[in-house]
């Protein structure tokens, strides 16, 4: 894995000693003239360390080495249909020592300068979604880097990105520069790419047409944003880093008992995650159980009531009625692959114990889901569901008996039988790797987002996205490809109870202190010794007392608005989208549509708000709310 790969600027032309301020590795310089960026005029004396690379396309050797010594090229890019033979003579000119004219260059040590600095090969490669990647084999003793582009109509400079996880299962040790339609807005798909296995012999990356004002003219802004995210791992982005921290909040504080389960996913989880038929399955069934992709629906007349244009993304729609199948359906492959038998899992409002026994019983395991007291008498219908899905529910029965004390006992379950058992946690909450691989089972939700958005918008991200948060899996999924983009609003969405300063709330950013819950480190309600406070809402989904740590760190870079709602207005807008729009939705979901009477939006403004679940299983509440 490489975090920090080099950076190549490709096609210069116009604005070059500018783009060579920010230190890019490598600056590409394209001598193929049907190319928009091709070279012209007179090559710049550029920083010391700076290498310029040749882009040619089945060009003659004679005038490849022509290019290289009038331009006094580090290195020479083929990209067009150029073979290994064509590359291997190739090599051998340009390994030749250069005529000089100095004696002194002329000796032993000189000559060996040369061969090392001889200009190095970079063979390109279009690649489409059947690209035989056996055809390396050839070239690998021949180039010293591999560049990996996009099937385009032209031989390079599409601006269209290919899929980089065809990239998984590379099959040679040579280096490669990763390219094609890189640009600020796949950042986060980059991101995931490199802290993938598959990034192991990425050795750079290449900007070129997506970082552009106008053909050659670069886009200096934007590259400096881009390569300072690349370059500074730490402050690149709000998602986990590798132990599992955002921020300050996250790792693992477990028990030692705890370890060997923990320990066995967090090796595991991104490996096989990443394996092609992982995807392929997950995918699939995404598709074909769960009926994504979900619509993202624009609701037209409570846009016009708020005066702003209202988008929902409607997980109300999948298959158990919320976005948390997303989640069970991703974590059920990852339990079979990791050899377990048995399933447990805590659950709340209820949604994810029916997720959790639905996708078990799709899958033939043995499942428990512990559930507290309070809300298996609230949430009576999701747990005739579990039971009729051949699930066992248990009661918890100490503390609130609600969702917390659900997760002390299945964690207590987990530790019992660490062997055949995988703990299906059903939020962004619990030790490393849970939050981390919760949030990308559900970014699903925004990776659909951003595609229909852009086929209604004409642009990929929103000017705000909304949810609400309990442990926070609906908003981390809707927020998930946003994170690192601060040109789209984050607005996550709390629940007040009875009211913040009322004793009885949900409130998590306004109350909560650092402290340590269900083996994350993250905001949470605590009494000044540090006791768990109970927390309260109308909501089963959202009386949790902490939150996860992603939003935990949102909430305290800033980087996330945090908005408290109380169940009356929750409950008000609530019953407004069933007015307005025909729209049932869970009293979780009502919460982030309150935001719509807090906070005015303007006209243009594009809003997204995650319509996390149905209201179907809240119906005795709404019924007595109401008193319908
Ligand atoms: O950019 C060009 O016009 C070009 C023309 C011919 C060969 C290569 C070219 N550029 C290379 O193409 C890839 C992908 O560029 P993009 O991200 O799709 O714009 C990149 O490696 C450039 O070096």
């Amino acid at each position: 894995m490489t975090s920090n790969p080099k950076i190549k600027v490709c096609g210069m032309n116009r604005n070059t000693a500018e783009v060579d301020a920010l230190a890019a590795d490598y600056l590409g310089f394209i001598f193929w003239e049907p190319s928009k960026r091709a070279f012209q005029g007179k090559m710049p004396v550029l920083a010391p360390n700076t290498k310029k690379i040749g882009v040619f396309v089945d060009a003659s050797i004679k005038e490849v080495l022509q290019k290289t010594t009038e331009f006094d090229l580090d290195g020479v890019q083929l990209h067009g249909s150029e073979s290994p033979e064509y590359c291997a003579s190739l090599r051998q000119e340009l390994t030749q020592p250069k005529k000089v004219e100095s004696d002194v260059r002329l000796s032993a040590v000189s000559a060996d300068r040369q061969a090392v600095e001889a200009p190095v090969i970079i063979k390109a490669f279009a690649v489409g979604s059947t690209f035989d990647f056996s055809i390396l084999k050839a070239f690998e003793a021949h180039t010293d880097y591999f560049l990996f582009d996009t099937k385009g109509k032209l031989p390079g400079g599409n601006g269209a990105a290919f899929d980089w996880t065809l990239l998984q299962d590379y099959p040679s040790t040579t280096p490669f520069f990763l390219s094609g339609g890189i640009g600020p807005e796949n950042l986060t798909n980059i991101q995931e790419f490199l802290a993938s296995p598959a990034a192991a012999h990425c050795h750079a990356l290449d900007l070129n047409s997506k970082f552009e004002t106008a053909p050659g003219l670069k886009d200096t802004q934007a590259l400096e944003a881009f390569i300072t995210i690349i370059r500074t791992p730490n402050m690149q982005t709000y998602h986990a880093d590798e132990n599992g921290y955002y921020g300050e909040f996250g790792g693992a504080y477990i028990p030692e008992m705890l370890y060997p389960n923990v320990a066995e996913l967090k090796a595991k989880y991104l490996e096989i995650m990443a394996e092609p038929s992982f995807q392929e399955e997950f995918q699939q069934l995404l598709k074909d159980y769960v009926g994504r992709p979900s619509p993202l629906y624009f609701a037209k007349r409570l846009s016009e009531r708020y005066n702003t244009k209202i988008y929902l993304k409607r997980e109300d729609l999948n298959h158990t009625g919320a976005h948390k199948v997303n989640n069970t359906i991703g974590q059920i492959l990852m339990a079979k692959r990791l050899g377990k038998k048995r399933i447990i899992a805590e659950t709340g409002a209820g949604q994810h114990g029916v997720a959790t026994a639905t996708v078990c019983a799709l899958m033939g395991m043995e499942c428990i889901v512990y559930m507290g007291e309070i809300d298996i008498a609230r949430q009576a219908p999701n747990v005739a569901r579990m039971k009729m899905l051949g699930a066992t529910v248990v009661p918890a029965l100490s503390g609130s008996r609600t969702l917390k004390d659900a997760t002390n006992e299945a964690i207590r379950d987990w530790i019992n039988n660490p062997i055949d058992t995988h703990y299906i946690i059903g939020s962004v909450v619990g030790p490393h790797p849970y939050p981390d691989m919760v949030a990308r089972f559900q970014a699903v939700i925004s990776e659909e987002i951003e595609w229909q958005l852009l086929e209604k918008e004409g642009r990929k991200n929103p000017d705000y996205v909304i949810a609400c948060v309990g442990g926070g899996s609906n908003a981390a999924g809707a927020f998930y490809q946003y994170l690192d983009r601060p040109e789209v609003g984050i607005i996550a969405v709390e629940a007040a109870g009875k009211g913040v300063d009322s004793g009885e709330s949900a409130a998590t950013s306004a109350l909560g202190k650092v402290g340590i819950i269900h083996g994350s480190k993250t905001l949470l309600m605590q009494t000044p010794d540090g006791q768990i406070t109970e927390p309260y809402s109308i909501s089963a989904g959202l009386d949790y007392p902490g939150v996860g740590p992603m939003h935990a760190h949102l909430f305290q870079s800033g980087r996330g608005e945090f908005i408290s709602i109380t169940d009356a207005d929750a409950m008000k807008a609530g019953l407004e989208l069933c007015e307005l729009e025909g729209i049932i939705p869970a009293i979780e979901s009502s919460h982030a549509f309150a935001v719509l009477e807090k906070k005015q939006f303007k006209p243009d403004d594009v809003v997204v708000i995650n319509l996390s679940g149905r209201g179907d299983k809240d119906l005795n509440t709404y019924i007595d709310y109401f008193k319908l």
